[in-house]
């Protein structure tokens, strides 16, 4: 079997006027973990939608296990495994966090389904201790964990996450994290958009820099940490040379 898992290539996608993704091309091998990082309003949002089939592009191709899926309807990606979790943590908040986890299961039977969720409440300790609420009643962390354990439910080949610890405190977006970096070991393939580059490279194998709609950089999380470019742009390190640029210049000696 082919590493190869998703291939996008030359993806073009407007919004009317708007240039949201200028002949983007990405891989994701099967077993990775790779980030997606950028500004706002770089395309990390649009190229999510695009893979999933939310948004259709102008021109370019995407495969997923080879077979072209550029065209095809969002619920048969889902179906052939490719699963997105979009921004902003959507719960539904009157369901208990069973009930949550079972909408997730959209194919195979309900029994089987409710049976799983109980074990996944019952082995997760940030939802056990919840397992009597609804979803609307957890904190923000916890309803992130629910939506990507029920975005799990339907046993996807791969999962796109984006910016799941977006408004989350520091220790809890590290927990996030730590579960994204578990997905690889329960064998889903991982495309993770963040914002926050330097916690995304430290799990990621691979990173695409996305810059209003064109990629920058790619390489892997140890190449693009040592590209002082990408470090200047994108993790907010300035390089020496930046800094000796930027530095007032020394009184003259009269
Ligand atoms: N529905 C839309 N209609 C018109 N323009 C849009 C639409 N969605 C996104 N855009 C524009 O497309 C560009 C890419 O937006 P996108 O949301 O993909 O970026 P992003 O990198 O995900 O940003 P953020 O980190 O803020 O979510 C931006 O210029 C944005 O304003």
């Amino acid at each position: 079997m082919s590493d190869l898992l998703l291939e996008a290539k030359d993806l073009v996608v407007n919004y009317g006027p708007v240039a949201a993704l200028e002949g983007v091309s990405i891989e994701v091998n099967r077993g990775e973990i790779v980030a997606l990082v950028g500004a706002n309003g770089a395309g990390k949002s649009t190229l999510l939608k695009t893979l999933s089939g939310l948004v259709r592009p102008a021109t370019g191709h995407i495969t997923f296990e080879g077979t072209e899926i550029t065209r095809t309807p969002a619920h048969r990606i889902v179906s052939a495994g490719l699963v997105h979790v979009p921004e902003g943590r959507h719960v539904f908040p009157r369901f208990t966090l069973r009930e949550n986890l079972v909408a997730g299961a959209y194919t195979g039977d309900f029994r089987s389904a409710a049976k799983r969720a109980d074990e996944i409440i019952a082995s997760t300790p940030i939802l056990a201790r919840r397992a009597g609420s609804t979803a609307g009643q957890l904190s923000g962390g916890e309803q992130q964990w629910l939506v990507v354990e029920r975005a799990l439910m339907g046993n996807p080949t791969m999962i796109m996450l984006d910016e799941p610890s977006m408004g989350l405190s520091p220790v809890l977006a590290d927990q996030i994290l730590e579960l994204v970096s578990q997905l690889r070991d329960r064998g889903v393939t991982v495309l993770l958009v963040e914002q926050n580059a330097l916690g995304a490279m430290e799990i990621a194998d691979r990173v695409y820099a996305l810059g209003t709609g064109s990629i920058l950089y790619s390489g892997t999380s140890a190449e693009l940490r040592d590209n002082e470019h990408f470090a200047d742009q994108f993790l907010g390190v300035v390089s020496a040379d930046a800094e000796a640029a930027a530095a007032p210049n020394p009184p003259q000696e009269k």
